[in-house]
């Protein structure tokens, strides 16, 4: 009986045991601050929350949860676990924010978009940005259009003051508008332009809004609408998509122009045009609204972003002098002072291209990436990432870990070359674009505006600061979605070239 009841019970133990187990997957739980760390931080938080997020990495570990809701918030602060998760299908959902998904009107366009209609609008936006001229010659052509309007504009102030601050989104817009509309804008000549002004308003809301913590707390918008910035923030969306929906109403009148396809918008309405399946991104009404909302994400994406990493890297520059000095030697002996910089210098400018890569570390202008939400319950490196969970890969930790780069917060473009520094050197943690299947896909386009404004900038000008930093300089941010330089002034003065 004895020999029984132990038999019944050690069944029973073991099916717990294995009921327990298929369950939770074999797995442990995440490590996470409880509610009451949680509360203790929330000024941070709310503040700062990637700096939050890199604080409680150092005690929970690269791999942690915050359990504030129903839903469970997970934070990768290692580029090796967050490149696995993210080449795997099951983390490219996209959670829903109702102030994010304002931008594309819903579920539509590409960075809020999820599954097939997601995969096809990305595939054709790729593929597209290949044909428009994409790291080729083209787009080249079309970013020294801007760089030269850039230069005539820095030469009227040389040698007086001036702000660091928002001087390339004219430039970066205007490409942007280039690839998309097939139109430039010469706005050196001071001509305002409806896009630029619209673009401009969109940012100072979006910024309003986070600022506000309604990306946090959406509620708010009904309590305060006007208060929080709520209705500015929907207007200025709108009057952006009024501006996409003519542009594209003007392509369609010219679809039979013997030109076309000549700029995005071409070759999207051809997509539309050529589509059958009701079921595909790119038919009928639905493939309007996906355009539309598409180049809203390319703009909001791509324009802030590529404009303000600009700005750091006068910032920076201004203030490193060795790294500008060293800079300038690289520039001269391989461009020299007579013709402007082309691509293809790129591959013998290792420096030039260390020095990118660095201000895109030590910026990391989008700290916390685009949050992702598990398609499907995933096992993963022992824990269990449940369906519908948000994951944030925090780019700011991965990119300022002094476990990897050492001196995180310093201006050193050396770390990216080799001991005699011939040779770029690529780092597994570097990983600005974010990584896997949603990864940026502007990164080539970035890579190669960075390269052109950077090297035609200091082959023209040494650029001083207005005032000097103090040292080792450490540059504060303004805002968390998108950490942009605080007001700074700098100084342009002509180099003699003999
Ligand atoms: C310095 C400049 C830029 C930085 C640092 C940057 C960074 C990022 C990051 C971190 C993501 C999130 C990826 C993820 O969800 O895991 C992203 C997504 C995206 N970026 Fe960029 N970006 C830049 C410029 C651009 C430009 C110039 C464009 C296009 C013209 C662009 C288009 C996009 C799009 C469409 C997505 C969404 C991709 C998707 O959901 O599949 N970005 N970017």
């Amino acid at each position: 009986m004895e020999l029984l009841g132990l038999l019944l019970f050690c069944t029973v133990l073991l099916l717990t045991a294995i009921l327990y187990l298929k369950w939770n997957g074999g797995n442990k739980l995440l490590p996470g601050p409880k509610l009451i760390n949680i509360l203790c931080d929330v000024p941070l938080f709310v503040t700062k929350p990637h700096v939050a997020f890199s604080k409680w990495a150092k005690t929970y570990g690269p791999i942690f949860q915050l359990r504030t809701g129903m839903r469970s918030t997970i934070v990768i602060s290692d580029a090796r676990l967050a490149k696995e998760l993210f080449n795997d299908y099951a983390s490219t959902g996209r959670s829903y924010n109702p102030i994010i998904h304002e931008f594309s009107k819903g579920a539509y366009g590409l960075i809020n978009a999820e599954g097939e209609s997601w995969e096809t609008h990305r595939r054709f936006t790729l593929r597209t940005f290949r044909n428009v001229g994409f790291s080729k010659t083209s787009m080249e052509g079309l970013i020294l259009d801007e760089v030269r309007a850039m230069l005539e504009r820095f030469k009227k102030f040389e040698r007086t003051p001036i702000s660091g601050n928002r001087i390339f989104n004219a430039p970066v817009v205007n490409s942007l508008w280039h690839i998309v509309a097939g139109e430039r804008f010469e706005w050196e000549s001071g001509r305002d332009s409806r896009v630029f002004r619209a673009a401009d308003d969109f940012f100072n809301s979006l910024l309003r809004v986070s600022t506000n913590g309604l990306i946090f707390a959406p509620i708010l918008r009904f309590i305060a609408p006007d208060l929080l910035g709520w209705t500015s923030f929907k207007n200025s969306i709108e009057n952006l998509h009024q501006i996409f929906e003519s542009t594209i109403k003007n392509h369609e009148a010219e679809v039979n122009n013997s030109n076309f396809p000549r700029d995005y918008i071409d070759y999207a309405l051809k997509e539309i045009e050529n589509t059958k399946d009701p079921n595909s991104s790119f038919f009928g009404i639905a493939g309007r609204t996906n355009l539309s909302s598409g180049i809203f994400d390319l703009f909001q994406a791509g324009s802030e972003t590529t404009a303000n990493t600009l700005s750091w890297s006068l910032l920076y520059l201004s203030n490193y002098s060795e790294a500008q000095q060293r800079l300038y030697t690289e520039i001269k002996a391989t461009v020299g002072s007579s013709r402007a910089p082309a691509l293809s210098d790129r591959i013998k400018m290792p420096y030039t291209e260390a020095v990118i890569a660095e201000t895109l570390r030590l910026s990391n202008v989008v700290p916390l990436g685009v949050p992702h939400r598990m398609n499907c319950d995933k096992s993963f490196n022992g824990y269990i990432l449940p369906k519908d969970s948000i994951v944030f890969v925090n780019l700011y930790g991965i990119l300022h870990d002094e476990q990897v780069w050492g001196d995180p917060f310093n201006f050193r473009p050396m770390r990216f070359l080799n001991e005699d520094g011939s040779q770029y050197i690529r780092h597994e943690s570097f990983i600005p674009f974010s990584i896997g299947k949603r990864q940026c896909i502007g990164e080539s386009l970035v890579r190669d505006t960075l390269f052109l404004f950077i090297t035609s900038i200091f082959q023209q000008f040494e650029v001083l600061p207005h005032q000097k930093t103090e040292t080792p300089i450490y540059f504060e941010a303004d805002n968390w979605f998108l950490l942009v330089p605080k007001t700074f002034k700098v100084v342009m003065n002509p180099r003699v070239h003999n």
